[in-house]
């Protein structure tokens, strides 16, 4: 959360001249809701269980730069349809995912103490990160145009 999927990916698109599109944004305009109201009205089950529709049918649809929500990996069907594509895990130390999102209240999973939660949320999920991931690019330190250049590099480097 925070990493930067939604800036880089569309920067990546660009760099590659093929389409952009972000699973939570398929969300809110199928949803006409944020994301934050859909956690508040509904809870995070029935987010994800929409989450896991979106990422199906943008994996379906869809043939350019996808960028998840960070909690998408957790379901193992969606793990699965992951396999055999070109993904990139974007990866950041707590300090600077602090310094992204802030007191952001648009990812209620990180609305109450930002920290505490974003470690407890990585430790649960790095492994699941790590299994998807084709490339890992870590971000600390690196505007959103180096982090897309890195992706780039790691791609190519897959690709040989
Ligand atoms: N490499 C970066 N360096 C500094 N800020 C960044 C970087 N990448 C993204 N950001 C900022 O961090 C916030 C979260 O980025 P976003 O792309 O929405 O992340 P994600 O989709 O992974 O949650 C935004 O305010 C964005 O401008
Ligand atoms: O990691 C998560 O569980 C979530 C990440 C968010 O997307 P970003 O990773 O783009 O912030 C969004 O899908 C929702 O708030 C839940
Ligand atoms: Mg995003």
């Amino acid at each position: 959360m925070g990493v930067g999927k939604s800036t880089v990916g569309q920067l990546l698109a660009e760099r590659l001249g093929l389409g952009y599109r972000d699973t939570d944004a398929d969300i809110v305009a199928e949803q006409g809701r944020s994301i934050a109201e859909i956690f508040v009205d509904e809870g995070e089950a029935v987010f994800r269980a929409i989450e896991k529709r979106a990422v199906a049918a943008a994996l379906a649809e869809h043939d350019g730069v996808l960028a998840l929500g960070g909690g998408a990996v957790l379901d193992a069907d969606t793990r699965a349809l992951l396999a055999g594509l070109r993904v990139v895990y974007l990866s950041m130390e707590v300090e600077e995912a602090v310094r992204r999102t802030g007191l952001n209240a648009a990812r209620p999973l990180l609305a109450v103490n930002p920290r505490r939660q974003w470690r407890e949320l990585m430790e649960a999920r790095r492994h699941l990160y790590e299994e998807v991931a084709t490339a890992v690019v870590a971000t600390d330190g690196r505007t959103p145009e180096e982090v897309t250049q890195a992706a780039l590099d790691a791609l190519e480097l897959k690709k040989a």
